[in-house]
């Protein structure tokens, strides 16, 4: 289980996250919803290590984790989808994926095939130049490199944003067949209700830094957790 308890953050003198707590249990996917600017990439940045928290802890499996670096966060097995996919455009699909090997030993070093069967549109294109694929592609590719890992935790950050709906459909089927097949915990942060709303375990909205509401999926039907969402 991933534990966040009672973390700040800031950039400079202004405060991104105040005295935000929540948990990604194994085997469930928690949301994080929250409109543009609340905090929702800070919060992962903190926990996968990109930016320090100013205070409180981030544990994963009873392990704190401030202070580590982020390629130790991977090794211990935090899998990190970013926003805006993040990936190599010159190098090629197979090299873009390989890039994931870099925590694992040696012998686990290949490409697990479960990948080219959630997209298979990688498989047909490995030799294709990352740069070169859709939007939609570079996400399913940006997913892919994270599952190399093999993660205990793959965290999301907007993974349906700017993605044609078949994707964003394929992209959920994905995600709740990592939690049945493997177990692992999910955490996802989402601007997009509905997609959520069918695949959350557990939700929490956030709002200028802080966490408003925790709840079910179904808890998001209610008119306070909608308050919070619209603009
Ligand atoms: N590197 C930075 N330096 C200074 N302020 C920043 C930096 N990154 C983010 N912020 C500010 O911190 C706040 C939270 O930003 P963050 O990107 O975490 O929000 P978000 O909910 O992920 O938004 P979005 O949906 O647009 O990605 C915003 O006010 C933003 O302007």
């Amino acid at each position: 289980m991933l534990t966040v308890d009672n973390i700040n953050l800031h950039y400079g003198a202004a405060q991104a996250l105040r005295g935000i707590s929540l948990t990604a249990e194994m085997g469930k996917i928690t949301c994080v919803l929250g409109r543009n600017g609340v905090g929702k990439s800070s919060l992962l940045r903190a926990i996968t290590g990109q930016h320090p928290v100013s205070a409180g802890t981030i544990s994963f499996e009873n392990v704190r984790l401030n202070g580590s670096a982020p390629y130790a966060r991977a090794k211990q097995g935090i899998g990190y989808v970013p926003q805006g996919r993040e990936i190599f455009p010159l190098l090629t699909v197979q090299e873009n994926l390989e890039s994931g090997f870099a925590p694992l030993p040696r012998k686990e070093r290949f490409i697990p095939e479960e990948i080219f069967s959630l997209f298979p549109v990688l498989g047909s294109m490995l030799s294709r130049r990352g740069g070169d694929l859709s939007g939609g592609q570079q996400q399913q590719l940006a997913i892919g490199r994270a599952m190399v890992m093999r993660p205990k935790i793959l965290v999301l950050d907007e993974p349906t944003e700017g993605i044609q709906p078949s994707i964003i459909k394929d992209i959920g089927r994905a995600i709740r067949y990592l939690r049945d097949s493997t177990g692992m915990a999910i955490l996802l942060v989402e601007q997009y209700l509905d997609f959520c709303r069918e695949l959350a375990d557990q939700v929490y909205i956030m709002d200028r830094g802080e966490i408003v509401h925790e709840g079910g999926a179904e808890s998001l039907d209610t008119e306070e957790a909608r308050g919070h969402l619209t603009v």
